[in-house]
């Protein structure tokens, strides 16, 4: 059995757009409809949903039906954590509040195998195919994807530097987190929180390295993409069934 290419991997590589959603009801059955809607990419996250290995493999099983890569985000730049989760099956991982090019180093050197880094070693995992996938340990670092996120005006006064260690697939800009940072919490589309963005992207663009970021706007969505936007989680889960709930409870309760 052949190791999986990492097609999210290859397309922003290129520069090729690739539009996601972003998972937080940790549902197999949300992760199955999901990624057979045609977006690119699905996020799992286990930062701020509660979301752990047992439930993410289901969601992880669900999902391979459709066409979302699935990227899962632990809850920190941990290597015991990432283990886990890639020995799972994940191939991408989007690692938060990264805020030097050291801390941005420690989360690749977690997902690849030694002599490039120090992932513990399972050729029986899900990730081998129970031992199926021929070589595993020594061909799976060639498919993982490693994207880092910059939410902190730290983060900002290092992006070069954190953007050029070698196995940093892309640059995520943690709108939310990053107005906070600011002392604009809650406001992501404060001027300066947008002029940061803006700049973000511009200058991960003028490196060549990939600029990602989340928002559940369509205008803003729009904008990010003009700024150099290339992976954009249009929404999430959680956002369309809550937001459609609500719509359709109104629209009935005003039938009075
Ligand atoms: O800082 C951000 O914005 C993110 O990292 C995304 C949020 O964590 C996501 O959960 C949406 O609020």
């Amino acid at each position: 059995m052949q190791n999986k290419r990492n097609a999210f991997k290859h397309a922003i590589a290129a520069g090729t757009r690739q539009i996601g959603l972003w998972s937080s009801l940790c549902s197999n059955i949300g992760a199955e409809i999901i990624a057979e809607s045609g977006f690119d990419w699905i996020l799992f996250d286990t930062e701020h949903s509660p979301n752990e290995v047992p439930g993410l493999v289901a969601q992880l099983q669900a999902a391979q039906s459709g066409t979302a890569t699935p990227i899962v985000r632990p809850a920190w730049n941990d290597p015991v954590i990432i283990k886990r989760i890639l020995d799972i099956g994940a191939q991408t991982i989007l690692v938060p509040f990264v805020e030097t090019a050291e801390e941005a180093a420690k989360a690749v050197a977690a997902t690849r195998y030694p002599p490039e880094g120090i992932r513990g070693t399972s050729g029986s995992s899900r990730a081998a195919r129970y031992g199926r996938v021929k070589d595993y340990l020594k061909i799976a670092n060639r498919e993982i994807c490693v994207l880092v996120q910059v939410e902190t005006a730290g983060a900002l006064e290092r992006l070069e530097e954190i953007a050029a260690v070698p196995g940093v697939d892309g640059v995520f800009i943690g709108p939310s987190d990053l107005a906070a940072s600011l002392g604009h919490v809650g406001e992501l589309n404060h001027p300066e929180v947008q002029m940061a963005i803006e700049d973000a992207m511009r200058r991960l663009t003028r490196l060549g390295k990939p600029p990602g970021i989340l928002t559940a706007s369509e205008t803003d969505a729009q904008r990010y993409i003009e700024w150099g936007a290339v992976f954009i989680a249009v929404g999430s889960d959680v956002g369309l069934l809550a937001r459609g709930a609500d719509a359709l409870a109104r629209s009935f309760s005003a039938l009075g």
